[in-house]
C-alpha cells in the first residue's frame, strides 16, 4: 500500500459552525459516502465527555478526540501535536492512510488561531496542507445567532464554503435574509443550502490552491472574489456590518510595480497584523508571467506564490480582505501612498 502523502500534502478541512448548527449532522452524512471513506476526523469537544464521538459511525478509529477545552483557546498547540500522531501512525499503518483530515471544531471556536496554528507550523507543512474552511450556518436561527455572537460571525466571515443546514424546515424568507447578511459578511462565497448534511463533496473540498499550474476554475473558486464584481472599496463602507468585521476587495486594473506592492504589504502587516482576519488574491506583478498569489490568517502569510501564468482572461489585481475594523479607505490609501 502506498503511504506516502500525496503531491503537496493531505489536505486538512476545518468543519466550524456555532453550536448546533449541523458540523457533526454533515460529517456523518459525508462520512458514509465511499469516495470520503479515507478520511481522518479531529474532533473538538466542550467538556470530558464527548458526544458527537458516538454520533459518527466509523468502522476503524481514524477520529481522534480533543476532549476538554476548545482548541482555538485553551487547547492551543494540542492540535498540531494530533496531526503530528496521526502521522506517526498512518507511517507505520496503524491506521489507513487516510487522504484528507476532517477538523471539526467546538461551536464556539474562533476559526482564525486554530487556522494561524496550523499554517505557521513548519513541521507539519511537509505532511499537510490547508485546504479550506467549511462553515454551517443554522438556517432556522442563523441570523439571529449571527447578530448576537462574534464567533459565530468570524466563523461565516473566514468561510471558504459556507452551507445553510436544515434547508429542509427553515422558510423560504428566513434562507433568503440569511443569504442577504452573509453576503456582507463574506461576499465572496455563495452560501449552498442543504439538508440533513446531504451535500456533494466536490461542491465541499479543494478550496485552496497551492499549485504554481492551478487552474482557472480553481483559481477563481478559491478567490470567490466574484461577489465582488463592481465593487470597490469606498469611503462610505457599503460592507461594514457587526462591530467589527468587515469584507472589502481592493482592486487595480494596471499592474502594480513590484517594489509599491512589497512596500504597500510590508507596512500594511506591520500596522495591523492583528486585524487581518483574512487576506487572499491575485496581485498582478509588473513584468511578472503569473500573478502573485497571497493567503494569508491573522496576521500568518504563507509564502507569497508566483504563478506560472495567468489563470484566466481576468488579470486585475484582486485583493479580498476580512478585517477587524479596519476601514477600506484607510488601505486603498495605504496602497495609493505607494503608488
Ligand atoms: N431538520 C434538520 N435538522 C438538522 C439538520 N442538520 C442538523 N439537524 C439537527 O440539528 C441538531 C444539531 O445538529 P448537530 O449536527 O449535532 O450540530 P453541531 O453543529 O454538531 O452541534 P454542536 O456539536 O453542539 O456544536 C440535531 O438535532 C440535528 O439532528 C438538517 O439539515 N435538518
Amino acid at each position: 500500500m502506498n503511504i506516502a502523502p500525496p503531491p503537496g500534502g493531505i489536505p486538512v478541512v476545518l468543519v466550524t459552525g456555532f453550536l448546533g448548527s449541523g458540523k457533526t449532522t454533515l460529517l456523518a452524512r459525508l462520512l458514509r459516502r465511499p469516495e470520503l471513506a479515507r478520511s481522518a476526523v479531529i474532533i473538538n469537544e466542550f467538556g470530558a465527555v464527548g458526544l458527537d464521538h458516538d454520533l459518527i459511525e466509523r468502522a476503524d478509529d481514524d477520529v481522534v478526540e480533543l476532549a476538554g477545552g476548545c482548541v482555538c483557546c485553551s487547547q492551543r498547540g494540542e492540535l498540531g501535536q494530533t496531526l503530528a500522531r496521526l502521522r506517526e501512525r498512518r507511517e507505520a499503518g496503524s491506521v489507513a492512510a487516510f487522504e484528507r483530515v476532517l477538523i471539526e471544531t467546538t461551536g464556539l471556536a474562533d476559526p482564525a488561531p486554530i487556522l494561524r496554528d496550523f499554517l505557521a507550523d513548519a513541521w507539519l507543512a511537509d505532511t499537510y496542507r490547508f485546504d479550506g474552511v467549511i462553515t454551517t450556518v443554522d438556517a432556522v436561527h442563523g441570523l439571529g445567532t449571527l447578530e448576537r455572537e462574534p464567533e459565530a460571525r468570524a466563523q461565516a466571515a473566514f468561510a471558504d464554503r459556507l452551507l445553510l443546514t436544515k434547508a429542509d424546515v427553515a422558510p423560504s424568507a428566513a434562507i433568503d435574509a440569511l443569504r442577504e447578511r452573509l453576503a456582507a459578511l463574506n461576499p465572496g462565497v455563495v452560501p449552498l443550502a442543504v439538508a440533513a448534511g446531504e451535500v456533494a463533496p466536490e461542491a465541499l473540498f479543494g478550496a485552496a490552491v497551492r499549485d504554481p499550474r492551478a487552474t482557472r476554475e480553481q483559481v477563481e473558486r478559491w478567490l470567490g472574489a466574484r461577489g465582488f464584481v463592481g465593487w470597490r472599496i469606498a469611503a462610505s463602507e457599503p460592507n461594514r456590518h457587526g462591530p467589527d468585521i468587515r469584507a472589502q476587495v481592493l482592486v487595480r486594473e494596471a499592474p502594480l510595480p513590484a517594489a509599491v506592492f512589497r512596500g504597500f504589504f510590508d507596512l500594511l502587516l506591520e500596522a495591523r497584523r492583528d486585524d487581518l482576519l483574512r487576506v487572499k488574491g491575485l496581485v498582478n506583478i509588473a513584468g511578472a508571467p503569473g500573478p502573485l498569489l497571497v493567503h494569508g490568517v491573522q496576521g500568518s502569510f504563507e509564502p507569497l506564490l508566483p504563478l506560472a501564468g495567468w489563470p484566466g482572461g481576468d488579470r486585475r489585481t484582486r485583493l479580498v480582505f476580512i478585517t477587524r475594523g479596519i476601514s477600506g479607505a484607510w488601505i486603498e490609501g495605504l496602497l495609493r501612498s505607494f503608488e
